[in-house]
């Protein structure tokens, strides 16, 4: 029935008050209201429409996403609305665009690598989109491996110019989002070349297309790298392939706040250090870890809502059957995860500020912060990715069979969430450079160098290399310093092993590559570390609303036993807790989740997502699924009509056959 809302129970039974929890995933009172306008404006727009992009071809998806980035621009400029509403009313929209490598990578490496003079002439055409630009670093040979891009920009004096050329096959940039169709301008990365010195890899602002009929300028063979995985998911964007044939563009368009090349063709690097030509890398990948939480939180609203209407066995003389959501089983891995995106949400809040401080810092010319800044980026973007996509996974399943319709929104949220994984840097990858990080910081605790920010623990060395927990009962495990002290101490342990174990190796290269698996799990557990830590933080704040601190409380020790109880073999080859210890957490761990039960629906209402935004019949708000769920069967276009087409082509000749074999 329309208009009854079937959670309406659910909801009765919370135990503290929603509204003051919607601020606090918000953030702020402010950012609460912001998102909830910009949410509502979006969902009621008809222009935004977007449950039937599933069935759409490439080309038409293509168009569909354009018409909508441009009615979104017009938006933004009659509602004048600011920066922050404008970067809402995009993600609301929910379909990646070229727009989010324009504004998400073009524009901020034009401001963090460009000179005051390049900022003023590109930034203001920018903003107002009279160019549209791409970040093109990728190449068909190499995305990781940064320093092995083979693009060249050689410093031609005699004109004042560079010439951009891609002298192989693997030289072409391949990936770049918006790139394919769209983009008027990039941001190319290119090793830089002078007087025939090779000075490593640099941006380059390059025109790719006519800003007057949007033909390639002569050079230039660009286009789009073709179907991705899913059906609608990334294929909105337009990621493309790139090759340059000796393009020419005037010397000031290489961004020159981290080095220069003069007028002469003399190569002038700044007092700064070279990895600040990654500062855009660093951007994202912090802006990433919010967008984890987005996703997760998403994925979990779906499966918790749908869990608590679905109802399987358990009847007895005619009373409903059982709530799916009551089976310990499913609250076992359902709950870890709404834990992980409040989890999520407040490292992401952390690691914001960290970036806007090392970003004052490096105006200020301080760059002790800025290993930190590149590890906790790189390791958080990989551990709350990882998690995030294998938790969307999770709750397709959590949804048995009706999870894998589109209708349910989980696939197409899985298929366009996956690349997360990879892009802005592959996962594994990254946590070897958390690695690096680690190992060179317990190197150095010898030297009496006290190690800072997320490494400052390691200073307690001795203490954590003997500690012992002395848990005894189960709520013992609620204690945070308890927590703590066991996460510090497993992720010390498992670097003091990594660097011990090198130094068997004749190399430290060679120690490194044979280690690398045992130091992605170091890298983890250091992590793993940062968030529980971050989210211990967070309740040390004050937090107002009825029973609000409470449930932070609860789902902050479900996300730190969680861990410990997925991750015992490490606590107990380190030897920083017993077995009796871990079962102890895992007793703790399911008297949680009886207390997370009563509160379930509350804690994803939170989340304050429109049914637009979900886009999943089975995460309605109102729990109205089954005929809802019928309804959108017979909106697929095969129900178009009764007798479909190719049934008089294929299959009524076929039927013939078998009735003429049958008579005879
Ligand atoms: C409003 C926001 C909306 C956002 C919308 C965004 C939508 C997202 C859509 C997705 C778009 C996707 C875009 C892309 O994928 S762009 C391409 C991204 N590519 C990568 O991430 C490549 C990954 N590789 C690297 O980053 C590097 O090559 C790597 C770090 C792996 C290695 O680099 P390199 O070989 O140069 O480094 P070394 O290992 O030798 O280390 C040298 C030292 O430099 C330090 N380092 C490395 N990187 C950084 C950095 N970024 N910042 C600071 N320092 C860095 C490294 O730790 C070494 O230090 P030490 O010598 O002290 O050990
Ligand atoms: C959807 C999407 C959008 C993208 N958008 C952009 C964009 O806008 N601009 C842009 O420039 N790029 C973009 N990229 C490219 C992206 O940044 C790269 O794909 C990414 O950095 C991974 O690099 P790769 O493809 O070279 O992977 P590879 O490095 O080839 O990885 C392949 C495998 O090798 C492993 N591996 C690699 N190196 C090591 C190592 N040292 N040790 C151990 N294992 C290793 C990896 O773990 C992985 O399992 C995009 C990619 C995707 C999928």
């Amino acid at each position: 029935m329309e208009g009854v809302d079937y959670l309406a129970p659910e909801r009765n039974n919370a135990q503290f008050d929603v509204d003051e929890m919607k601020i606090v995933w918000a953030g702020s009172r402010e950012a609460f209201e912001v998102s909830d306008r910009i949410a509502r404006l979006v969902a009621s727009d008809p222009n935004f429409r977007k449950d039937d992009r599933t069935t759409l071809g490439r080309k038409e998806l293509f168009k569909n996403t354009l018409r909508k980035a441009a009615y979104a621009w017009k938006r933004i400029i009659e509602l004048r609305l600011n920066e922050e509403e404008a970067k809402r009313l995009r993600s609301f929209i929910d379909q990646p665009a070229f727009t989010d490598l324009h504004w998400g990578m073009f524009v901020p490496a034009i401001k963090g690598q460009g000179t005051d003079e390049q900022q003023e002439k590109w930034l203001p055409l920018a903003y107002k989109m009279q160019i549209i630009g791409c970040y093109a670093q990728t190449e068909l040979g190499h995305g990781s491996n940064v320093q092995g891009l083979e693009t060249t920009a050689t410093f031609d004096p005699q004109t004042d110019e560079f010439v951009i050329h891609s002298p192989t096959l693997t030289s072409c940039k391949w990936w770049p989002g918006g790139l394919g169709k769209i983009s008027t301008h990039g941001v190319i990365y290119a090793r830089l070349i002078t007087d025939g010195k090779d000075h490593g890899v640099h941006g380059f602002i390059v025109q790719l297309r006519s800003l007057d009929d949007h033909l390639p300028l002569p050079g230039i063979t660009v286009g789009d790298i073709g179907m991705k995985f899913g059906n609608a998911a990334y294929n909105t964007m337009d990621n493309g392939v790139l090759r340059f044939d000796h393009v020419r563009i005037p010397r000031n368009q290489m961004l020159m706040r981290v080095s220069q090349v003069t007028r002469e063709g003399k190569y002038v690097q700044s007092n700064v250090p070279r990895q600040l030509v990654y500062g855009t890398m660093v951007f994202v990948r912090q802006t990433i870890v919010s967008d984890a939480s987005t996703a997760l939180s998403r994925a979990v609203c779906i499966a918790t809502r749908y869990s608590a209407v679905r109802r399987q066995f358990g009847s007895h003389n005619g009373s409903p059957e059982t709530q799916v959501i009551n089976y310990k089983t499913q609250q076992a891995r359902l709950f870890p995860l709404l834990a992980s995106a409040y989890a999520f949400r407040f490292v992401g809040e952390w690691l914001k500020w960290l970036y806007m401080d090392v970003t004052k810092r490096l105006e200020a010319k301080d760059f002790s912060t800025l290993p930190e800044a590149h590890a906790c980026t790189a390791g958080l973007k990989s551990l709350t990715t990882s998690a995030t996509a294998d938790g969307i996974e999770e709750c397709r399943k959590l949804c048995g069979g009706h999870g894998y319709l589109c209708s349910s929104g989980l696939p197409e949220l899985f298929a366009v969430y996956v690349p997360a994984c990879t892009y802005e840097g592959d996962n594994i990858v990254l946590l070897l450079q958390v690695a690096r990080h680690l190992m060179k910081t317990v190197s150095q605790l010898g030297s009496g160098k006290m190690p800072v920010g997320t490494t400052a623990y390691m200073g307690r060395a001795e203490h954590l290399m003997q500690c012992r927990s002395d848990v005894k009962q189960a709520k013992d495990w609620l204690r945070p310093n308890v927590v703590l002290e066991a996460f510090e101490a497993r992720a010390f342990r498992m670097s003091v092993a990594c660097a011990k174990n090198l130094t068997k190796f004749s190399s430290p290269e060679e120690g490194f590559q044979e280690l690398s698996a045992d130091l992605v799990e170091a890298a983890v557990a250091h992590c793993q570390l940062i968030v529980v830590s971050k989210f211990i933080e967070k309740l040390q704040q004050d937090i107002p609303g009825k029973g609000v601190k409470q449930q932070l409380e609860i789902l902050c020790s479900v996300y730190a036993l969680f861990l410990l109880h997925k991750h015992h073999g490490d606590f107990l080859s380190t030897g920083c807790i017993t077995p009796t210890q871990a079962s102890l957490a895992n007793e703790q761990l399911r008297s949680l989740y009886s207390q997370v039960r009563p509160n379930a629906i509350a804690l994803v209402d939170a989340f304050n997502y429109t049914d637009h935004y979900l886009g999943s019949v089975l995460g309605r708000y109102d729990g109205n699924v089954y005929p809802k769920l019928y309804e959108e069967a017979w909106k697929d276009p095969l129900n178009d009509s009764v007798v479909p087409d190719g049934y008089h082509e294929y299959v009524r000749p076929m039927l013939k056959q078998q009735l003429r074999n049958a008579r005879l």
